[in-house]
């Protein structure tokens, strides 16, 4: 069952964030979402998860329509996302922040335990269980983050920028955990970041925006040395 965006638009106060975008991620599969700052990357994923509203298209799981549905009820039907900055309860210990998660999906008690143990221990983190997460150091707390977003048990999961201020070391390690992620807990990854040595690596096939516009979509070879790609990056700062 894809996770398909059609032709979407979204607009703020006349600007349009983005213009007909069109995007198919499949189980299984992991796609990298690039491009300038404020081509519209975030929007996309605010978009599928019901925290903008479109101005055109539609957004579907399968046949089940995504579009006008709220956030609750989106992150019901098995969509989970990360933000840019981490949000994590700070006062929780690591451990209730993953079983929060499970429980506000519909999990019983041990049920709840039990996922969260097995996701800290998926990702190395089961030695920090009981740690207030704010004690935890950044690169910690990121992948805090992805485990919390999968005690909800997604079909997809959207991360928006999860190696942001992250050293070579720590988003090596990432990238390395990522991978495995869709095999592992049978879903489709949605992936935002500036880092594009991580995205090269890691993503199979990359959907490139430019003024809320997809310029193409291909995978690191193709992107890499596409005209549009190359001229779209040089008219900024950082890639
Ligand atoms: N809530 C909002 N209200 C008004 N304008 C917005 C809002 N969110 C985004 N925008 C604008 O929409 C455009 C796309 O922004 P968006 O954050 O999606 O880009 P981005 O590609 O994620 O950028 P970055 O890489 O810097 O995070 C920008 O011009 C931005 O200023």
């Amino acid at each position: 069952m894809p996770l398909l965006v059609e032709a979407v638009s979204v607009e703020f106060s006349g600007l349009k964030a983005l213009d007909t975008v069109s995007l198919a991620l499949h189980s299984g599969e992991i796609v990298g979402l690039i491009g300038p700052n404020g081509s519209g990357k975030s929007t996309l994923v605010n978009a599928i998860t019901g925290q903008v509203r479109l101005a055109g298209g539609h957004i579907r799981l399968g046949d089940k329509h995504l579009s006008g549905l709220s956030p609750r009820q989106i992150a019901l039907a098995g969509i989970s996302r990360t933000f840019q900055t981490v949000r994590l309860f700070a006062q929780m210990t690591v451990l209730e922040n993953i079983e929060t998660a499970a429980l506000a999906q519909g999990a019983g008690l041990a049920e709840a335990r039990s996922l969260a143990h097995s996701l800290l221990a998926d990702f190395a983190l089961a030695d920090k269980a009981e740690e207030l997460a704010n004690t935890l150091n950044y690169g910690d707390q990121r992948r805090v983050e992805i485990a919390r977003a999968l005690a909800a048990r997604p079909k997809f999961l959207l991360l928006d920028e999860p190696a942001a201020g992250m050293n070579d070391a720590e988003s090596e390690t990432l990238r390395q955990l990522l991978a495995e992620l869709p095999a592992q807990y049978q879903l489709g990854l949605l992936i935002i970041d500036h880092d594009m040595g991580l995205m090269m690596r890691l993503c199979p096939r990359l959907h490139v925006l430019a003024f809320g516009r997809t310029l193409t979509e291909g995978n690191a070879e193709q992107v890499r040395h596409h005209p549009a790609v190359i001229e779209a990056y040089l008219g900024q700062d950082h890639a």
